[in-house]
């Protein structure tokens, strides 16, 4: 047998090793920053989900929901009930998880719970969301849930919703409508940044197209103060819109991992 250290690819992994190694440490920050998201979603598993009286749980999308899915996983007693995907991502990780999938149309009785990532939560617990660009079906299994709960590392806090979340609030629109509702919004919100929000040119030329074959708009309309729910409505009304990412009066409860290892929860009443 050879051993791996006269083969000639060695000097090339352990360079490739040192490299990972330096790219770790100069991106210790972003692995606190995920720690912290493991500690929100194991915590909100551990408290919210109760294997004695609930049946269907819903998932939400995004990074933050992929630690909920593997604390769900390393736990047997959470097994036996039905798990409802917002994404094609979430419906991928149900099914690696061996966990059982359930579409929304079949939970005739709603669900239980829903657990889910945002973008930027305020005190009230009013979310943006729709980064990853999930939004539709993410609000539809939210507003068919009993109780939702977000999970978010600190940095997502916030005091005035729109004031930290860089690219603004996504709406997702049918192909059709984009032109016109981009006029509309840009007329309306005079000192808004509104952008088609576009692929990374290597993976796909063109637009973002979301998981129901829509296009999404980010405006970014600065800090709303106590506007978000109003400014929900405005958009929403517009014929065309199918979601706009401003999730408010839905969630009781979110959790926070903390970068001092610690997990903070606000709630609502
Ligand atoms: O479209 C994506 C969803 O709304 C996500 O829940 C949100 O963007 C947060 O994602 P992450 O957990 O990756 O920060």
């Amino acid at each position: 047998m050879r051993c791996l250290s006269s083969h000639p690819i060695t000097p090339f992994i352990s360079k490739l090793w040192k490299g990972a190694l330096l790219k770790r440490s100069l991106t210790l920050p972003a692995t606190t920053i995920e720690n912290g998201k493991r500690l929100a979603a194991w915590k909100a598993v551990d408290d919210m989900i109760d294997p004695k009286n609930h049946k269907v749980i819903g998932l939400g999308s995004g990074s933050t929901i992929e630690y909920a899915l593997h604390r769900i996983s390393s736990r047997p007693e959470l097994h036996s009930m039905l798990y409802v995907p917002t994404s094609f991502q979430t419906k991928q990780l149900i099914l690696q998880n061996k966990l059982r999938l359930a579409t929304l149309e079949e939970c005739s009785n709603g669900i239980d719970l829903t657990i889910d990532g945002a973008d930027e939560i305020d005190n009230d617990l009013c979310a943006i969301k729709g980064g990853g660009g999930c939004l539709f079906q993410e609000r539809l299994v939210a507003q068919a849930s009993e109780e939702f709960v977000i999970i978010a590392d600190e940095r997502k806090k916030s005091n005035n919703l729109g004031s930290k979340y860089a690219r603004g609030i996504p709406v997702e629109i049918v192909p059709m409508a984009i032109t016109s509702i981009q006029r509309i919004l840009t007329n309306r919100y005079t000192q808004a940044n509104i952008q088609l929000r576009m692929a990374t040119p290597t993976d796909k030329a063109g637009p973002v197209i979301t998981d129901n074959g829509n296009l999404l708009l980010d405006c970014h309309l600065g800090p709303l103060g106590r506007q978000a729910a109003t400014i929900y409505q405005d958009i929403k009304l517009l014929s065309g819109v199918v979601e706009v990412g401003l999730f408010c009066g839905m969630a009781k409860k979110a959790y926070f991992g903390n970068l001092d290892g610690t997990v903070d929860i606000w709630t609502k009443n």
